[in-house]
């Protein structure tokens, strides 16, 4: 990357204090802090490789450990450099305490921690309703105990111990890739896409076809956490080549955009769970994980209104019902953003590549259909495929959805923000393939640069951290998390109700007539 000249046109500054950086970022410099240095990104940022946004959502802050978590070493000892305008003076105020428990225990409604529930399935739903009244106890109860046990580190004394963290991650080599794991992933990927293949050509049986669906979807969710690596650099390092691979599986393989999953991705990992900023959680019509969806939010993102219209009211009311059902149709949803991504944003890399890509896809998608013996049975076997990639869509807002989505300032730690908005799952080490070693979600935003077949291994040192930084490391198995999930939609679902009656009684109130007379 080319060193950005406007340092050189720019004074260097004997020092900058807080409120320096922020009366220029007022002006519309783009400064951020890095380990008390001060830099000025002004034109670069529209080049930066990990998106425009990345960099915009963290202005005026101190970015040092999102830089060293998100970046390779020579980013940040080398390139970096060349943006520098002074150092930064830390006055006394800035030495915040960032423990996060006495904010969180403000509101247990707005998803402060997850609520712990033992789910099971197949309940009515009157004993959903039971489950749900007990998870909100349990819920202030977690609270109660987390805030006993908090030791109310400053920003900085997490910090340290972030670094030590992250060093003795380094030591215990946990950065390097171990590229045996690819090839027996590569083994699992083969099979599951030879058995789709061969029952489709030479199936003559309904449930031959079936299988094969069963195995395509299988294969398409299996690749995803390949994909995922390369839209972090993170299988060989180097940006063009990860991207590349990235390319091969997502678009060609795939029939999505690596390019929309990058744009996408990076924001999240900047602004986790931030209801106007991360498109992660911006769901609506079909979901809102916290009230604040109500306010017809705007979408940094996606740079329009979320409006919580007639649509919204009706889904997010019953989306506790409609979680699973909506998530089967994820896919196709994907589809959606690739193509209003590669179609309509201005800064898309390669996208003649990716469109080949994606044209590519549904040639041989489409060549397999030609095999099947009925329009009914193409129909079935699209729907399969699609609809069984579902437990990914399930994972992956199953770490974040019945988390915290509070904005607790800039002085918030990365760490404590990453952990108050992520959850872990666990499960046996021999089921880790099937959700690609990526359940550790936490220790994922943590360090999203390391290699995704070391996160179970970083999980003891992880949870030693927290101790060591009061900080609450929220853990459950796959059915408890589900359940986690539920109970944080059913405690939005249940507020469009009383959204509702307030209305209707308001309207009554103005009409003369009682909430009952209108009931
Ligand atoms: C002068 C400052 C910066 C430089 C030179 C820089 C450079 C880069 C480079 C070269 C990459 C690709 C990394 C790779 O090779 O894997 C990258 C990715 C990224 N950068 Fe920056 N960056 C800067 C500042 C920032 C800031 C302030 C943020 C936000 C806190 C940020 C967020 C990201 C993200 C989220 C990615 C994607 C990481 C991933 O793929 O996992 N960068 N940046």
């Amino acid at each position: 990357m080319p060193p950005n000249t406007e340092t050189q046109t720019f004074t260097i500054q004997n020092g900058l204090t807080r409120l320096d950086i922020q009366e220029r970022v007022k002006q519309g410099d783009a400064l951020f802090i890095f380990e008390n240095k001060v830099y000025k990104v002004n034109r670069f940022m529209k080049k930066h490789p990990g998106g425009e946004l990345a960099i915009r959502h963290v202005l005026g802050k101190d970015v040092t450990d999102e830089i060293r978590s998100m970046h390779p070493p020579r980013v940040y000892e080398r390139m970096i450099k060349h943006y520098y305008i002074g150092d930064y003076i830390r006055d006394n105020n800035n030495v915040t305490l960032v423990s996060g428990a006495k904010t969180r225990t403000t509101s247990t409604h707005n998803h402060d921690a997850p609520m712990q529930i033992d789910w099971q399935g197949g309940m009515s739903v009157k004993a959903f309703n039971n489950e749900i009244e007990q998870l909100h106890t349990k819920h202030a109860q977690d609270i109660k105990t987390y805030t006993k046990g908090q030791k109310n580190l400053t920003m900085l004394e997490i910090r340290q111990e972030f670094q030590q963290l992250e060093q003795e991650l380094k030591d215990r080599g946990m950065f390097e890739c171990n590229y045996w794991r690819y090839a027996k992933e590569c083994c699992r990927y083969t099979t599951f896409i030879y058995l789709s293949l061969w029952l489709a050509f030479r199936g003559y049986d309904t449930w031959h076809f079936i299988l094969s669906a069963v195995f395509m979807a299988c294969f398409w969710h299996q690749l995803v956490f390949t994909a995922h690596d390369a839209g972090h650099n993170g299988i060989t390092g180097r940006v063009e080549i990860d991207h590349l691979i990235g390319v091969t599986i997502a678009d060609f393989i795939g029939g999505l955009s690596i390019g929309w999953w990058k744009k996408n991705h990076n924001v999240h990992h900047i602004v986790t769970n931030h209801p106007e900023n991360d498109p992660d959680i911006q769901h609506l019509p079909f979901f809102a994980i916290s009230t604040r969806f109500f306010n017809n939010l705007y979408s940094t993102y996606y740079n329009r209104v979320l409006e919580f219209d007639a649509a919204a009211k009706f889904f997010v009311k019953y989306q506790h019902y409609l979680y699973y059902l909506v998530l089967s149709f994820g896919r196709f949803n994907l589809h959606r953003l690739s193509f209003l991504y590669l179609f309509f944003d201005k800064e898309v890399r390669n996208r003649k590549l990716e469109l080949t890509g994606i044209t590519v896809f549904f040639i041989w998608y489409s060549y397999v259909l030609s095999y099947m013996p009925s329009w009914g049975m193409v129909f079935a076997y699209v729907m399969i495929s699609y609809m069984l990639t579902f437990p990914l869509h399930v994972q992956i807002t199953l770490s974040h959805f019945g988390m915290s989505t509070e904005d607790l300032g800039p002085d918030e730690a990365f760490p404590a923000k990453q952990l108050r908005t992520t959850m872990d799952v666990d499960c046996p080490e021999w089921f880790d393939w099937f959700h690609g070693g990526l359940q550790y979600q936490a220790v994922h935003h943590l360090f999203p640069r390391l290699p995704r077949h070391n996160l179970r291994q970083c999980v003891p040192l992880v949870k030693q951290f927290c101790d060591r930084a009061g900080l609450h490391y929220y853990v459950y198995d796959f059915a408890t998390g589900n359940g986690v999930i539920l109970g944080a939609l059913k405690s939005v679902a249940d507020q469009v109700g009383l959204m509702n009656n307030v209305a209707k009684h308001n309207a009554g109130v103005w009409s003369g007539e009682t909430l009952e007379e209108k009931n």
